[in-house]
């Protein structure tokens, strides 16, 4: 069976991306990731571009990798010079990495407008500069970038591009949609041209995304027989980014058959993705193919009741496969079959049938038409399951609460303080704080009160807090969902409230959250107490 080796740039082109970058350590850290992976070839950088890729070489050298060799990046020599003379090839051979990967020009109007050199001269300066670094690396790879759009202006000025490479000692020629305008059946056509010029010499693809097609072309030219592809973890590149590796590696073993990870490896791939973005401080995208939060989230009522029945139905792979995991989500667009699954999930057993079932979907569709939602409140979902069976508990009852918010002079920030009280059992409670905002305030108040008869409130932290303004009434007027995330140090869990007051909609979702905590703290304490 044909392998095809993964190269991947997620440190060098995908640094060229708006918004990403990493760290020396955290480059380190990425690198060695992906070697437990098991990605072929990593490129770390440019060691003529700067100290920190510079360092990334020096560094990389004091870890023995497993599986991954180290690729350094750069350009044929600089035109007013020799190679032998040329900084960028020194620092190249500086790097010690056992691969070099030299781009150079194949398309006419770099060689005219940006490099500003006769087309006999940049076909100089890619021999030269491959046969110069040739007896020093182990392996040695050609970027032939703007192949695809070079090949279009002039085949046979850009196959003579290669025809160098060659020459020049390149054992690999990736052809590069550096613009990523291509389209698969030009990418086709093209390879046709350079297999039929350069018969068993190995050819590989480095795409970019600007027209959606990244993943696709680098696709079509392993169907064309490409045996390498370069790409970056979750696309990041240069302008739209590169061919997304998380699609293309998933796709090569499991659609193509093409072997490029072991098998036992593909279920790090969403852990891998993960991880790169959490380094970079970046959102992770949750509708990325394989690898995001809703890749493998039903949300139809006919989707789930199907894969309920049989997961094929509306799933392409098994979400495991990729470390993935399949989600339901309870929505007004539900039915029977979510209510009753998500309740198993909250070992809360009901059938479809049972009318617990049917009056919860009543109230979620209800609910939903108000302005809650519920994906992202599930905590919310399972206290409403729990009312409808008649078990929900009341920790607390409010007397009552008042928010005041203090603006004292244009140059001071305002000050905002909550007072409330509460019953507990047959005791009240009275207690004010400050907070940043009103609703900071309140709840800091609020918990204040609740920590002396439930001290584990005293771990639980508002973690995000999000308003919506909902399509309805005009500005200020509109109704607005307050969706609210809690963590107590283990875990995450969201609550929903729907107001034309912004106050009580936190208010609402503030409650869930501690009811929701309590919920969850007797259910351990009834669990670890069955366990002993
Ligand atoms: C498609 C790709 O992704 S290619 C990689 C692109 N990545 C990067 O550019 C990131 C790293 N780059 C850098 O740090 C800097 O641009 C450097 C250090 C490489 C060069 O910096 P500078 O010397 O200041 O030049 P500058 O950034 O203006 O780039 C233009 C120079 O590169 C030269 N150049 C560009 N491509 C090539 C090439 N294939 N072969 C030889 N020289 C080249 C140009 O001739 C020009 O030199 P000139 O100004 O003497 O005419
Ligand atoms: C080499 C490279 O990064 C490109 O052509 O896009």
């Amino acid at each position: 069976m044909r392998r095809v080796s993964i190269y991947d740039t997620t440190l060098r082109d995908g640094t060229q991306a708006e918004d990403f970058s990493l760290s020396l350590p955290d480059k380190i850290r990425v690198a060695l990731k992906l070697d437990d992976l098991g990605i072929d070839y990593i490129e770390g950088g440019w060691p003529g571009s700067n100290p920190k890729d510079q360092g990334f070489f020096e560094e990389i050298r004091n870890y023995e990798l497993k599986h991954a060799r180290i690729a350094a990046f750069g350009s044929t020599h600089h035109p007013g010079t020799r190679p032998e003379k040329d900084a960028n090839l020194r620092s190249l051979l500086d790097a010690k990495t056992r691969v070099i990967t030299l781009f150079g020009k194949s398309w006419t109007i770099h060689v005219k407008d940006a490099l500003k050199i006769s087309l006999e001269r940049n076909l100089e300066l890619i021999r030269d500069s491959l046969a110069y670094l040739r007896p020093h690396v182990e392996t040695l790879f050609y970027d032939a970038e703007h192949f695809f759009d070079g090949f279009r202006a002039d085949p046979e000025y850009a196959l003579t591009t290669l025809e160098k490479a060659v020459e020049g000692g390149a054992e690999c020629l990736i052809l590069c949609d550096t613009n990523g305008g291509n389209l698969p059946s030009f990418i086709e056509e093209a390879m046709r041209a350079v297999r039929e010029r350069f018969p068993g010499v190995p050819l590989g693809i480095h795409a970019h995304n600007d027209s959606d097609l990244a993943v696709a072309n680098s696709l079509k030219a392993v169907e064309m027989g490409a045996v390498q592809v370069q790409g970056t973890f979750n696309g990041v590149g240069e302008r739209c980014g590169n061919a997304n590796l998380c699609s293309i590696i998933p796709n090569l073993c499991l659609k193509m058959n093409v072997p490029c990870l072991e098998p036992d490896k593909l279920k790090k791939l969403r852990a891998v993705s993960r991880f790169i973005l959490e380094l970079a401080n970046m959102p992770p995208n949750r509708y990325q193919p394989y690898v995001g939060r809703s890749a493998f989230a039903h949300k139809g009522g006919v989707h789930i009741a199907a894969v309920e029945r049989n997961p094929a139905t509306y799933e392409h792979i098994d979400p495991e496969l990729v470390g993935n995991r399949r989600r339901f989500l309870i929505s007004e667009v539900s039915g029977k079959a979510a209510v009753r699954y998500k309740a198993d999930e909250y070992g809360i057993s009901l059938s479809s049938t049972d009318p617990v079932a049917l009056e919860v979907l009543k109230q979620i569709k209800e609910l939903e038409y108000q302005g809650y939602q519920f994906e992202a409140a599930e905590a919310s979902f399972e206290l409403l399951i729990n009312r409808a069976m008649g078990r929900s508990k009341r920790y607390f009852e409010l007397i009552g609460f008042r928010v005041v918010d203090q603006k004292l002079s244009e140059e001071e920030e305002p000050v905002s303080e909550a007072t409330i009280r509460v019953r507990v059992g047959g005791q009240e409670e009275h207690t004010a704080a400050l907070g940043h905002g009103p609703v900071n305030a309140l709840d800091n108040a609020l918990r204040k009160a609740l920590e002396k008869f439930y001290p584990e409130l005293k771990g639980v932290e508002l973690s995000d807090y999000k308003v919506r303004v909902l399509p309805g009434k005009e500005g200020t007027a509109s109704k607005v969902r307050v969706l609210i995330e809690s963590y107590d140090g283990k875990e995450h869990w969201g609550t929903v409230g729907v107001s034309h007051d912004i106050l009580e909609a936190s208010w609402q979702a503030l409650v869930d959250s501690i009811n929701y905590k309590m919920y969850m703290s007797e259910k351990e304490k009834g669990e670890s107490r069955k366990d002993t």
